[in-house]
């Protein structure tokens, strides 16, 4: 079961269902030098974080055995955060376990390329 939830932990950093988030400035905010005047709109852009190279070791390579030894990941975040957090995230995340058991245990799996690792590009 912990690995079917880092299946599905890389599945969602890999896939990036909703790439960006839409934020507005309800106020000025300064952040690292700079001024972001009131009403701006802000693009969290949550895919560039779980592909980025300083958060996931090779992050274009689907490994899901990551999770096994990082367990949570502050730069993850493909259900939202705050007081917008998905709050389907349980569901969605036990229907795919339910799906993946189905995959899993119904059909035979083999690689069509035995020497090509999965991998973005
Ligand atoms: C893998 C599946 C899913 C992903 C990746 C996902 C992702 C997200 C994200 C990123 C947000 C935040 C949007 C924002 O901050 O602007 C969100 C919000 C929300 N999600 Fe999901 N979601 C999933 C499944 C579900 C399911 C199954 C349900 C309902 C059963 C659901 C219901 C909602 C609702 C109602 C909100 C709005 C929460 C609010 O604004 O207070 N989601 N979701």
């Amino acid at each position: 079961m912990e690995f079917c939830q880092s299946v599905i932990n890389e599945t969602l950093r890999f896939g990036n269902i909703i790439p960006v988030l839409w934020r507005k400035t309800l106020s000025d905010v300064y952040f690292k030098g700079y001024t972001i005047p009131q009403g701006t709109a802000i693009m969290t852009h949550i895919a560039a974080m779980h592909l980025d190279p300083s958060a996931f070791e090779n992050p274009n390579n689907f490994y899901p055995w990551r999770w096994l030894a990082m367990g949570k990941s502050n730069n993850w975040m493909p259900f939202g955060g705050g007081v917008r957090h998905c709050c389907g995230s349980e569901i969605a995340r036990m229907e795919i376990a339910v799906f993946l058991r189905y995959l899993v245990l119904n059909y035979d799996w083999e690689l069509v390329e035995h020497d090509h690792p999965v991998a973005l590009q």
